[in-house]
């Protein structure tokens, strides 16, 4: 098994991050959330085996504080495009193509880090893993030599297929829930969320389970 993988996270600017899920806490909580979950988020993928260095590509400086803390890398998110040059930028070039790297979303606040060294375990190849709907896409992983060629966004699940990727399956349920919507945060709290997600959402009067800590 490779243990020595460079992971990647994109971080949106937390003000606009996370548009669909408006409404699920009061407003001015809403960057909070978005926050907690990518924190959550960076620790369950340090706290596995596989992942050797994380890289965070932000310029939001509060989540670049934030994941600094955590132990992650954070570089600036230079070529200033979408998620996926971002991811593109991260990999490739901060990383670099000689590497084992692998790209996640940074809204995976139930993430287990044995199922992202099981996930990593079973590469051969550059792969993807699909999200809970298997529609989109919450990984994409690329060996050396490589590019990543990232096709995150609508349907990014097919198109990442269509790109040669290999789908990698198993039962990774932290892992393939992304949360974009209020309902993905209720089906997060059912699995277990991460410790921020949990105790923000604790201040707020909600009772959650909480997973372990990572
Ligand atoms: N650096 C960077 N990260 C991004 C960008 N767009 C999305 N991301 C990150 O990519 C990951 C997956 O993105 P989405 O699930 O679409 O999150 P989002 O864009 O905040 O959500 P919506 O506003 O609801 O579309 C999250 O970690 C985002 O913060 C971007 O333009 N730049
Ligand atoms: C970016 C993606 O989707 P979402 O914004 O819905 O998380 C994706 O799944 O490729």
């Amino acid at each position: 098994m490779v243990r020595d993988w460079t992971a990647v996270i994109p971080v949106k600017r937390l003000s606009a991050a996370k548009s669909r899920l408006r409404g699920a806490v009061p407003a001015a909580r809403h960057a909070d959330l978005a926050l907690a979950m990518v924190r959550d988020t960076v620790s369950a993928v340090l706290a596995g085996a596989a992942v050797a260095e994380l890289v965070v590509v932000t310029d939001d400086p509060v989540a670049a504080a934030a994941v600094t803390e955590l132990g992650a890398r954070v570089v600036p998110d230079t070529p200033g495009g979408d998620l996926n040059a971002a991811m593109r930028y991260g990999a490739d070039e901060i990383a670099g193509l000689n590497r084992f790297r692998t790209v996640l979303a940074g809204d995976l606040p139930a993430l287990q880090p044995e199922h992202l060294d099981e996930a990593l375990g079973l590469f051969e190849g550059r792969s993807f893993v699909a999200d809970a709907a298997g529609t989109g896409t919450v990984l994409l992983a690329a060996g050396p030599g490589e590019p990543l060629d990232p096709h995150f966004g609508l349907g990014s699940a097919v198109a990442h297929a269509a790109s040669g990727a290999k789908a990698l399956t198993g039962d990774w349920p932290g892992l393939r829930q992304d949360v974009d919507t209020p309902a993905d945060l209720r089906r997060v709290l059912e699995l277990g969320a991460g410790r921020h997600t949990c105790s923000l959402l604790r201040d707020l009067g909600l009772t959650v389970s909480c997973a372990p800590a990572a």
